[in-house]
């Protein structure tokens, strides 16, 4: 079952000179593209996709990882929408995770007839943090990075470690800097189709409580809790994330 990407690192040079990189595996059925959180790059994907073995598409986003920063012209979901082209992906499943969901959420609202399903997870859906604490009352996590997106079990293994690392060297690195602009607009989203949410029972930055708020918000939305995990379901549980993936996809 456990097939990694088939195919290596690849590029694709947007209009305003951002060399993208990403991985694609193809086959039969439908593509998931999955959108990297700011606290990792494509590789943050690397256990989820030792266990879904489907067609899938990971990048790197501008200025993460191996990509560039180019002029820094179009907007997040603009770069994701040219490698689709680029690609010859008219319609997809795609599921963002953190900063990641704004970029799918920006996308679906622009080209709704490509994305078959959407999946959110552990996402401020491109609205400020302060938005979400304003509506429930809830205050910012103290603490650095592992501190407040991780689960404090977690953070003591192996694999919590490097993603600790990881997020550290993305900082020092300037990672997505400068901002890059993802306006969502929740109104717009709401009239959107298959929209599924979920957020880790331990995130202490998107918590249950705002998961619960944005399910008020997006009504058309499923919206389910992921066990045992906090802000980085996908590495916590690969297993448990490419479950509730599985259910993006059978839904649509
Ligand atoms: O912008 C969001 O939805 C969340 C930002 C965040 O949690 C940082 C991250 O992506 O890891």
């Amino acid at each position: 079952m456990a097939m990694g990407l088939a195919l290596s690192l690849t590029w694709f040079d947007t209009e305003d000179g951002a060399r993208l990189a990403y991985r694609l595996r193809p086959g039969a059925g439908p593509v998931v593209a999955f959108a990297h959180p700011h606290t990792g790059d494509m590789g943050s994907f690397d256990a989820l996709l030792d266990l879904w073995d489907g067609p899938a598409l990971v990048w790197d986003r501008r200025s993460y990882g191996a990509s560039g920063r180019g002029a820094g012209g179009p907007a997040q979901a603009d770069d994701l929408c040219a490698l689709l082209d680029h690609l010859r992906l008219d319609r997809l499943h795609l599921i963002g995770i953190a900063a990641g969901g704004a970029v799918a959420a920006a996308l679906v609202i622009h080209h709704p007839d490509r994305v078959a399903g959407l999946g959110l997870a552990c996402s401020f859906i491109g609205q400020p943090h302060d938005f979400w604490c304003a509506a429930t009352g809830e205050a910012r996590p103290e603490g650095d990075a592992a501190a407040r997106e991780l689960s404090p079990a977690f953070r003591e293994t192996d694999q919590g470690k490097r993603w600790a690392e990881k997020a550290a060297h993305l900082r020092l690195s300037g990672a997505g800097e400068p901002p890059q602009p993802c306006p969502v607009d929740l109104a717009q989203l709401a009239a959107c189709t298959s929209v599924h949410l979920a957020t880790g029972q331990n995130d202490l930055l998107f918590t249950p409580v705002m998961l619960a708020h944005a399910a008020h918000l997006l009504p058309m939305a499923s919206a389910q809790v992921l066990p045992n995990v906090a802000h980085a379901p996908h590495v916590e549980d690969p297993a448990g994330f490419a479950r509730w993936v599985q259910n993006v996809v059978s839904r649509g």
